[in-house]
């Protein structure tokens, strides 16, 4: 039941509608915009936000939806009653779709750094997060969308969906940091194979490497999120943050030392005539998939 008052553009509901029936004292906020392609929504009663993304057809990611991202997070980890967030897909049967490919096809060189600085920049904040994070992966979920699933403390995914970064697929190469995310994830193995073969896991498969936590039917996979946060909760924050903090410093650490070589690395490679071409060829066979 949403009574909060729902605001445009980045500003957060300052208030709350409160009745006097104790059902009425969860507090719902909606705390992006009408016609934004993210929908955050923070229950104050249980502290937890779901973060849904709404960007049809698929979830891609390109600058200005990075940038709603990027301050959602800001939101989240700012707003005190939150402790846990919970990051799903509005969109049918896709979870996201990862970088938008168009971002990095024949591109504008202002607009690629740009792009990459603030995928950069959104990674480090999810990586990051002090309160809980969890994906409920309710769609296909490749590369990018698997950076951000794998980005998150805990992750619950719906069967038959793929998930996996499938970047040599497209004749790429993932930077260092998603291979690094990767490995902490899954370990060495499994990630030297996956990265080399661009593999994209079934969800059952996902699950038997690690790289899933737990797989549940689709219409389950919000509740089963809500209910995995309870158990996160009873763990005293100030610890458990540290222990995350103590593990998943270096990672962060060895991105923000290189932030802007690696933003330099990506422009010079993207912009090579033989990766536009692969990338030209793979934007074209999706195109061509349906017909
Ligand atoms: C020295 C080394 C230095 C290294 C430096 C770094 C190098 C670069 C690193 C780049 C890292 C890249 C990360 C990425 O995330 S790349 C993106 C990878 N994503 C994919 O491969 C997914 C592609 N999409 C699909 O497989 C399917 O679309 C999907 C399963 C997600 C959904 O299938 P569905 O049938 O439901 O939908 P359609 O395929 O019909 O798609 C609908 C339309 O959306 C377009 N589309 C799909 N995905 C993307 C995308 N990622 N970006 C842009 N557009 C996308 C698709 O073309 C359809 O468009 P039309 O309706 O116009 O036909």
């Amino acid at each position: 039941m949403r009574i909060g008052i729902v605001t445009s553009g980045l500003g957060i509901a300052r208030q709350c509608l409160r009745k006097n029936t104790s059902v009425y004292r969860t507090c719902r906020r909606q705390v992006t915009g009408s016609g934004s392609p993210l929908d955050l929504n923070v229950d104050s009663k249980t502290g937890i936000a779901v973060l849904s993304m709404n960007k049809p057809p698929v979830n891609s990611l390109n600058l200005e939806f990075l940038t709603e991202l990027n301050i959602a997070l800001e939101k989240v980890e700012n707003d005190k009653q939150c402790k846990g967030l919970i990051i799903t897909s509005s969109i049918p049967k896709i979870f996201s779709a990862g970088l938008d490919i168009t971002e990095m096809y024949q591109p504008d060189i202002d607009r690629l750094e740009e792009f990459w600085r603030t995928l950069q920049d959104m990674w480090i904040k999810l990586y990051g997060m002090n309160c809980v994070t969890i994906a409920a992966i309710n769609g296909h979920s490749p590369a990018g969308g698997c950076l951000m699933s794998m980005s998150c403390d805990y992750r619950i995914m719906a069967p038959n969906y793929t998930i996996g970064l499938n970047e040599t697929q497209l004749g790429i190469v993932a930077p260092f940091w998603f291979a690094d995310v990767m490995l902490n994830t899954v370990g060495f193995r499994q990630t030297e194979m996956a990265l080399q073969l661009g593999t994209l896991f079934k969800t059952e498969e996902a699950l038997n490497i690690g790289l899933i936590d737990k797989v549940v039917p689709q219409e389950e996979v919000l509740s089963a999120a809500q209910q995995e946060m309870q158990r996160w909760f009873k763990i005293p924050g100030f610890a458990r943050q540290l222990s995350k903090t103590e593990l998943r410093r270096p990672t962060i650490e060895k991105l923000l030392k290189k932030k802007e070589e690696d933003i330099g690395y990506f422009r010079d490679y993207i912009t090579k005539d033989a990766i536009q071409k692969s990338l030209g060829m793979y934007l074209e066979s999706l195109k061509n998939r349906r017909k």
